[in-house]
């Protein structure tokens, strides 16, 4: 990496960051636009790009902890710029062995400089030598004292959803699962058995040397690894798998499409789920997948083509709007509804600080909206399958026990559809929580109703 690079690297981690802090924009989003515009930069230069901004986010509680150890003004209080500055030096004295502290110092002091802070090089300056000095020594809430403070800083996790999640798992539990959500989070792919079997998806996958492993739970379930991008995989532009995680593949699973089943996806972009139940209807029956936006019917209609079903429309239907002609229309109905997504806060670090109990709050009014919407479309004695990728009574269990007050359904046992391993009370009972660090999945939960008349 030359001098110059390493200036210019770290101004466009700025400005990355300066998006994702200040401009509320996505984490995963900015990134990609960022990759794409520096395309020409060495493969190392994106590398450092990327892992130090998503770095900076995953960690950013407990980097402002730190800063705050060595600065008399408050980070709230600092301007965006330099707090972002500081941010990311500090991640990687932190987190970037290969990095020497001198090297970061003096780096973010010129780019302090380069945006136009003359007067602030010396504060810059001042609190990343003291941090130098003494990062190795800084201590930390104590697990035992204060458990809630503890787990924040450790994994960064703000104090609100701690506080939810310790009212319903315990201590050590929560802690699997900041733990899990904090470790880097793996590629998953599901193999299209419609289109191809597992061994051939796998065979073309190692042709062009990318790392595959098998995944628990779900034989047609796969790990990879060593690829440069999606888009370059053969397999990929064949339509013979889709990017998944475990968890969302057991929505399929467990919605258990019989030959000719029909299908409606309320809230189904990209259409991950909704090719899932396609591949398993290999052919026959119909599945209806439906989103707000025509932004979002296109990313439907792109996986459609790319896969090839014939067994699938994508339209763009508002869920919270009433659709008389689907009413008693659908063997399956999957409503796998916008939710706080807490549960995949490993792969996008900026939901955690994004997401307020507000906002979720508001997020479960709608929830039930659609639900209240929909669930006449269900025929009597069909599937309604609910589902959410996030952890937490509010938007899972509590609007599972809401539902079963207000609608003519009942649980029904999820076992008969889950391998041994995931089988417990509540799955016999009806639905699954999946826990990241304890699963080895995203956060996820799943649950199964039968319309009874
Ligand atoms: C959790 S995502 C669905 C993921 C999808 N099932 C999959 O597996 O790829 C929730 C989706 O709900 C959509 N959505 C939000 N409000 C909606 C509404 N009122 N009507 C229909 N879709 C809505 C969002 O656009 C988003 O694509």
């Amino acid at each position: 990496m030359t001098v110059t690079n390493i200036v210019n690297t770290r101004e466009i981690i700025l400005g990355a960051l300066m998006a994702i802090t200040e401009e509320e924009q996505y984490c995963h989003i900015v990134l990609r636009d960022v990759l794409a515009k520096y395309q020409y930069l060495e493969k190392r230069d994106r590398a450092f790009i990327s892992r130090t901004v998503e770095g900076t986010m995953e960690n950013m509680i407990q980097i402002d902890y730190i800063l705050e150890q060595f600065s008399t003004v408050k980070v709230q209080n600092m301007k965006p710029a330099i707090r972002n500055i500081l941010r990311m030096s500090i991640y990687q004295m932190q987190y970037m062995d290969g990095v020497p502290h001198a090297a970061v110092v003096n780096e973010a002091v010129k780019l302090t400089q380069k945006k136009g802070f003359y007067t602030l090089k010396g504060f810059v300056n001042g609190v990343l030598r003291a941090a130098e000095r003494g990062i190795g020594e800084v201590r930390f809430p104590d697990a035992e004292r204060t458990p809630r403070k503890y787990l924040s800083v450790r994994y960064s996790m703000p104090e609100w959803i701690l506080q939810k999640w310790l009212a319903q798992f315990d201590f050590a539990t929560v802690e699997k699962i900041c733990r899990g959500l904090w470790q880097e989070s793996r590629t998953c792919i599901r193999c299209n058995l419609s289109r191809a079997p597992k061994e051939t998806i796998i065979e073309k996958l190692r042709e062009q040397n990318i790392t595959v492993k098998e995944v628990p739970y779900l034989p047609y379930a796969l790990e990879i690894s060593d690829y440069n991008y999606l888009q370059a995989i053969n397999a990929f532009k064949e339509g013979l798998f889709q990017v998944q995680d475990v968890s969302s593949m057991l929505v399929a699973e467990v919605a258990a499409p019989k030959w000719g089943d029909y299908c409606i996806d309320v809230c189904a972009a990209p259409g991950g789920k909704s090719l899932h139940l396609s591949d398993k209807l290999n052919g026959s029956g119909y599945v209806e997948a439906r989103d707000l936006t025509d932004y979002k019917v296109s990313l439907m209609q792109e996986n459609l083509e790319r896969t090839g079903r014939i067994n699938m429309t994508a339209i763009r239907q508002d869920a919270t709007v009433f659709d008389g002609a689907s009413v008693e229309k659908a063997d399956i109905l999957l409503a796998d509804l916008p939710c706080s997504g807490l549960g995949v806060i490993g792969r996008k670090p900026d939901i955690k600080y994004k997401m307020t109990e507000a906002k979720q709050q508001e997020l479960v009014k709608l929830q039930r909206k659609i639900l209240d919407t929909v669930w006449s479309y269900v025929k009597v004695g069909g599937t309604l399958i609910y589902s959410t990728c996030t952890i937490g009574a509010d938007e899972n269990q509590y609007n599972v026990k809401w539902f079963l007050e207000n609608y003519p359904f009942r649980l029904e046992s999820i076992d008969p559809y889950l391998c041994d391993a995931l089988k417990s009370r509540t799955t016999k009972a009806g639905y699954l929580q999946l826990l990241p660090g304890v699963h080895g999945t995203d956060g996820f939960f799943i649950a199964r109703f039968k319309r009874v008349k």
